[in-house]
């Protein structure tokens, strides 16, 4: 099979292709790009394997950069843009799940293909659009099937991730997981207590902002996957509760984390251990508290100019979207309106100043903050109005 209209994203890479080959190696597009490609979605990172070892990669070209010399990939910059390009290799033994013991430079792009995840990303695409397809992939991609290459226990021996990848993709893609893939996903399991939680991390929210979510869902939970992940050892139930929602979507991580903290109904302390937990940053952690207070706010019709403003907009929104998710009816743009007729968005936003209450006769100190506190308070609902006259009299009136 041959593609007749290759992406720009593979237009533009053409030339390094052509120089790899003129020098009588063979080079390949591989992975999700060729994936993403025969599914008409966009792409995103181009990647090339090639016969050439890396060494003789960097012979080919002026500007490169090992980003990855010890695993054979190259970054060649010739092009202006940058393009990673990984010699054919495979993998011997894996003894701890996650990486190879040690890698072998292969000049057979079979042997390379032969030891990647799934049929549908072990494509590979010659420059000219022509398809290589060793393991039925194609096929795959029509069915819209998950199949481990070869024997999936392998597969996942090498890397206990892909049993996440596979739940991921079925998520983005709407695909199926094939059955005895999916058998050998439920029997390796545990294997993933062996993978770092920031790398589960990645692909369970990639699961969860997938486009077809209960896919991923539905096995991620019958695989018992979930119970290798943190704090849903016993997740049955919230997986369950998930996978039973009406059009599932969530736009963003905070989606994700607040939706999660809300169904388990975890209070403040446990909501940040299991965000903890899972590795994630602050700024998330933050924002899904805010999101979840909002959250519970709607749900519970007492969200009121405070919390509209300790939200914020963009978690306002978030906690709003999730509790129509929830079966909530809301009133999208009442709520907007609301928060849009705030006096003030953050603090900054006060008519007053510290410097004002100074000149005022305040003395600096926890007497101000407490006293710019309680201004602000009175301007977000509304029982003082945000201009310096008022605030400077009720300052008099109250120091
Ligand atoms: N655990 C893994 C990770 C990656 N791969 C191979 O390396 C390619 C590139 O990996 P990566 O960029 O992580 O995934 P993509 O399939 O490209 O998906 P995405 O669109 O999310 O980048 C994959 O297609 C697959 O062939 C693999 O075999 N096993
Ligand atoms: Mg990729």
């Amino acid at each position: 099979m041959k593609i007749e209209k290759i992406p720009t994203e593979f237009e533009q890479a053409r030339p390094i292709m052509q120089t790899i080959e003129a020098a009588g190696y063979e080079a390949y597009f591989v992975g999700g790009s060729v994936r993403d490609t025969l599914l008409h979605k966009p792409i995103h990172d181009v990647d090339i394997a090639t016969s050439a070892f890396p060494e003789e990669v960097k012979q080919l070209f002026h500007k490169t950069v090992d980003t990855g010399i010890e695993h054979g990939t190259v970054m060649i910059l010739d092009h202006g843009i940058g393009y990673e390009t990984t010699t054919f290799r495979t993998e011997s033994t894996y003894q701890d799940y996650r990486r190879p013991d040690s890698v072998t430079f292969v000049r057979s792009l079979a042997e390379d293909l032969k030891r990647r995840d799934f049929t549908i990303n072990a494509l590979a695409m010659h420059e000219d659009g022509e398809i290589i397809d060793l393991f039925s992939g194609l096929q795959d991609l029509d069915n819209g099937v998950i199949r481990a290459v070869g024997n999936p226990e392998e597969r996942f021996n090498e890397d206990a991730l892909r049993m996440m990848r596979a739940v991921r993709f079925a998520s983005q893609l709407n695909f199926t997981i094939e059955t005895k893939t999916t058998a050998a996903i439920a029997s390796h399991a545990e294997l993933l207590e062996k993978i770092a939680i920031e790398r589960i991390q990645v692909e369970f929210v990639k699961m969860l902002m997938g486009q077809a979510p209960q896919m991923g869902l539905t096995d991620f939970l019958e695989t018992g996957l979930y119970r290798y992940c943190p704090g849903l050892a016993d997740g049955q139930d919230l997986i369950e509760r998930l996978r039973r929602l009406d059009h599932l979507q969530l736009a963003s991580e905070v989606a994700v984390w607040t939706v999660m903290v809300y169904l388990l109904d975890l209070d403040h302390v446990k909501t940040t251990k299991f965000l903890k937990a899972w590795k994630n940053s602050n700024q998330i952690i933050d924002a899904t508290h805010r999101a979840n207070a909002a959250l519970h706010g709607i749900m519970q019709d007492s969200l009121d100019n405070w919390l509209c403003y300790e939200t914020g907009e963009e978690d306002l929104m978030t906690a709003a979207d999730l509790a129509a998710l929830l079966g909530k009816t809301v009133d999208q743009s009442a709520l907007m309106a609301q928060y849009q007729a705030l006096q003030i968005k953050a603090k900054g936003d006060l008519e007053i100043t510290g410097q004002d209450l100074m000149a005022a006769g305040v003395q600096p100190g926890p007497m101000m903050g407490k006293l710019l506190a309680q201004i602000e308070r009175k301007v977000v609902n509304n029982e003082l109005t945000n201009e310096k006259e008022q605030l400077l009299r009720f300052v008099r009136d109250n120091k």
